[in-house]
């Protein structure tokens, strides 16, 4: 097929994959590419310089030179733009077929169609989701299980309003070249979506939304808002049309919400609290700084924390002190055949979702079709006929950078039963993702690309800090973390072989010595 001049495409080209790669999204590509990518490497080194100032004793904090921003009560985002003003009940999940059209007729008043967390990039899946989507948008799309059941979408009014996340800065495209260099997986999967489904959204008198993850600063944020104005102005369509809500999902962030803001202020459709990002954020920044920044096991750290509690209070009083929409996170809990099980996942959800919209959230995430009608009960008891609680501005909230950093008096020990799990889950999601799957249910729980962050950041950091654990006594060590990999691998359904590549990826990721910024990073070079 014909491309841009200097534009290469390695992939593969399957069954109508031109409808998605066209000469105008490819165009688009190649443009942001040239104009952003130099910029984007750079933020990507700031991001390091920032951790090793960490690691040498420096502090995050909120910025003296934007204070001006913080202080100055003239500016407000834009209004919710068409089928955002509701979002009571957001479903997320990935972009094949079979939960295109599950997520859409949900029930959910918008569903996060996920090149993210939930998914693994290969390039069918990268190129598949989109068209997905466009078959979606246009009705085309349907489905057969092999068990033979069939998959429609429900009529237009009862169907959620779709916001794609795209992958974070820091993930390349290796399959899309620009003048020899490797492509923003970021500036694909927006481009892809909003050159050709997205301006079909337009034509329905919606828009191309977005959800933009794992960004670090609000120099990131600007990069991102200066991909829309390109974009806009490319596609011909006026500024403000596409919208996006940011994800405070990493520590540095959570310091800059006011800024975040501000930068995407004319494209703005709030904040989201990304919980699990958060967490992981939160070890990898502090990793090498011994008890202080020390979390006990993974499944001990809830969102009633003082310094996950500080975090989402202050985010709903930022949105909503500048007219953005605050999104509460995902409780990670799905429905269960166990009805023991089941039961006590749907009670931890709804405490979860009463919390949230008790504190002023506008809506909030689930995993699964299953919960939909719980989150949005609970946000109903709340809201009531109001689309949303922006008119609660939580001036009693006073957030200071010592709660948000606070982590020290989070309860809870480090045991080996934490460690076990935090393995288990590491080798079996990491198995899944390099199989094409990048969400799925372990132990009960959902697990993806930002829970399984959290169980190898923690065995690194157990490790790397010589933690003793509170049930057996014993220092973690790597002679014990290796027994322990085999013993969880043992447990496992199939042959212990069978689990080499996940065993070797989750190796280099929870132990080497050099920690690896992301897991997917070093499960992307592997996946081909
Ligand atoms: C940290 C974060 O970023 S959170 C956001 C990113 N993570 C996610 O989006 C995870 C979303 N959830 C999921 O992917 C899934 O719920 C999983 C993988 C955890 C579990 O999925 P399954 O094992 O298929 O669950 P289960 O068998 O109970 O599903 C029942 C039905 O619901 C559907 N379903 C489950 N979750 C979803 C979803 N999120 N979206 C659409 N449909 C879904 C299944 O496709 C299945 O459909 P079927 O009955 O027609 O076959
Ligand atoms: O993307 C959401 C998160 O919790 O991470
Ligand atoms: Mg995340």
């Amino acid at each position: 097929m014909a491309t841009p001049d200097g534009l290469t495409i390695t992939g593969p080209m399957g069954e109508r994959y031109d409808e998605v790669l066209t000469p105008r999204a490819l165009e688009l590509i190649a443009t942001l590419h040239r104009q952003l990518d130099a910029r984007r490497r750079e933020l990507l080194e700031a991001r390091e310089r920032r951790v090793a100032e960490l690691a040498q004793g420096g502090t995050l904090d909120f910025l003296p030179e934007t204070e001006r921003i913080r202080t100055d009560d003239s500016w407000r985002v834009a209004p919710p733009a068409p089928g955002l003003e509701d979002r009571r009940v957001e479903i997320t999940g990935p972009t094949d077929r079979k939960m295109t059209i599950n997520a859409l007729n949900s029930g959910a008043k918008a569903w996060l169609a996920d090149h993210e967390d939930a998914n693994t990039p290969r390039w069918d899946a990268v190129v598949e989701g989109q068209l997905n989507l466009l078959d979606a948008i246009n009705r085309t799309i349907d489905f057969t299980a092999e068990n033979g059941k069939t998959y429609a979408l429900k009529p237009d009014d009862e169907l959620a309003t779709i916001i794609v996340r795209p992958r974070g800065w820091h993930l390349p495209e290796k399959h899309i070249q620009v003048d020899g260099r490797e492509t923003s997986g970021s500036l694909v999967d927006f481009a892809l979506y909003v050159a050709t489904a997205g301006l079909r959204q337009i034509e329905k008198g919606l828009g191309p939304y977005f959800y933009l993850p794992k960004m670090e600063s609000h120099l990131e944020a600007r990069l991102w808002n200066d991909a829309f104005v390109i974009a806009q102005d490319f596609l011909g369509i006026p500024r403000g049309t596409i919208r996006a809500t940011v994800l405070i999902e990493t520590y540095p962030a959570a310091f800059e919400m006011e800024e975040i803001l501000y930068e995407l202020r004319e494209h703005s459709s709030g904040l989201n609290a990304g919980r699990w990002d958060y967490m992981f954020s939160v070890i990898k920044s502090f990793r090498t700084r011994g008890t202080d920044f020390l979390l006990p096991d993974r499944n001990a750290v809830t969102m009633t924390v003082p310094f996950m509690r500080a975090y989402t209070e202050l985010l709903v009083r930022t949105c909503h002190k500048r007219g953005a929409h605050a999104i509460g996170g995902m409780a990670a809990f799905i429905p269960s055949k166990d009805e023991e099980v089941n039961q006590a996942a749907f009670e931890k959800v709804r405490a979860d979702k009463t919390r949230e919209a008790n504190d002023g959230f506008d809506g909030s995430w689930v995993a699964h079709p299953g919960m939909v009608e719980l989150c949005k009960e609970v946000f109903t008891s709340v809201l009531g006929d109001r689309p949303n609680q922006l008119d609660r501005t939580r001036e009693d909230v006073q957030v200071s950078a010592a709660d948000l950093l606070d982590v020290a008096s989070t309860p809870g020990e480090c045991t080996e039963a934490g460690l076990r799990n935090n393995v288990s889950v590491g080798i079996q999601y990491l198995q899944a993702w390099l199989g094409g799957l990048g969400a799925v249910g372990i132990f009960n729980l959902m697990e993806d690309a930002a829970t399984a962050e959290i169980s190898r950041s923690q065995v690194w950091q157990w490790l790397h800090n010589d933690v003793t654990l509170a049930d057996t006594g014993a220092t973690v060590t790597r002679e014990l973390v290796d027994r322990v990999v085999e013993e969880e691998i043992a447990k496992l359904p199939g042959d212990p072989a069978d689990y080499e590549e996940a065993k070797q990826t989750f190796l280099e990721v929870a132990v080497a010595d050099e920690y690896a910024d992301f897991l997917t990073l070093p499960a992307y070079e592997r996946m081909d």
